[in-house]
């Protein structure tokens, strides 16, 4: 299931949404994510309906991560618990150390539906300012913070149309570019990449390679293309069913920078591409 997102993630208060932990210290060993024990029941009594069992991975600051695994696993229910818009059933997700109790400030997220997540009656311009409402920005800093971001996503000339007048890649472009205005230090996404033709796929991969290098910023996409994760990824998450657990961390050793034609064709891309499938087809 793809989480049909509303457009804004609200940036609520910082200290309200991190359960406060005033013993947490953070230190250079202290993942920017951390997953453990996460679990995660639906329901109650005999309709309950575990979905996550027993979740552990971290992902460093400034690391790609991507979640593999077969549908229905619980991905996007991962997500959401870690986007604080579920809470965990027991186990924990933190920041920093800190517990997501809600969601965080520092978070913004990607989702595959861009023809849900856009307002198709605003501007380009006015999708990017409408979650950033709330922050009451000078009006200077908003513009800034839109001329940026749709310069980072190669969108400059568009601000002014509507996103029906949009292609489907350069819709997503817009969705990317909202949740970069947002100056976020984590960026989640769910199947970001899934409604697109496959150039523009490829495009979008290296424009979510060119924000990490170019915003240091720490990356968890969810994505049920094996070779997708491992162009992306520092590391793959492997998920096995049910319920959802961790089979296996995946280091990926690819020389940067990435290209798709070059990368894609090593030896050694097609042995990890191998371990991860390998893994997800494994019977359970
Ligand atoms: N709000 C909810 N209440 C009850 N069950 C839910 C809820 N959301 C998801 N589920 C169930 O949790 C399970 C995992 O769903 P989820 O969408 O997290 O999987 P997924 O791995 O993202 O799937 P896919 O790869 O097909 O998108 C499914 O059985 C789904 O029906």
């Amino acid at each position: 299931m793809s989480v049909r997102q509303a457009p804004s993630l609200p940036i609520p208060n910082r200290k309200s949404t991190m359960a406060q932990q005033p013993e947490t210290r953070i230190s250079a060993t202290t993942p920017r994510l951390d997953v453990a024990h996460l679990a995660k029941t639906y329901g109650s009594g005999e309709k309950s309906h575990t979905v996550i069992e027993d979740l552990t991975f971290t992902v460093d600051a400034g690391e790609v991560v991507c979640i593999v695994g077969p549908s229905g696993v619980g991905k996007t229910t991962l997500l959401k618990c870690l986007a604080g818009l579920h809470p965990a059933s027991s186990g924990r997700a933190a920041i920093d150390g800190r517990t997501i109790s809600g969601p965080p400030p520092e978070m913004a997220l990607v989702f595959q539906d861009y023809n849900r997540s856009l307002m198709p009656w605003l501007t380009v311009r006015k999708n990017l300012i409408l979650p950033l409402r709330h922050l009451k920005l000078p009006a200077a800093e908003l513009k800034e913070r839109c001329d940026s971001a749709l310069a980072a996503v190669g969108l400059s000339h568009a601000h002014n149309q509507y996103p029906w007048q949009l292609s489907g890649g350069m819709q997503q472009r817009v969705a990317i570019a909202r949740a970069l205005a947002y100056r976020p230090e984590i960026l989640i996404m769910d199947e970001p990449f899934a409604s697109v033709d496959a150039q523009t796929r490829f495009d979008l991969e290296d424009l979510c390679l060119k924000i990490r290098k170019d915003f240091n910023m720490t990356i968890l996409v969810v994505t049920h293309d094996i070779d997708e994760a491992v162009y992306l990824a520092d590391r793959v998450v492997v998920l096995g069913s049910r319920p959802a657990r961790v089979l296996k961390v995946v280091d990926v050793d690819l020389p940067a920078p990435r290209d798709q034609i070059t990368t894609r064709s090593l030896p050694e891309f097609a042995r990890q591409r191998t371990e991860v499938l390998s893994l997800i087809k494994r019977p359970a």
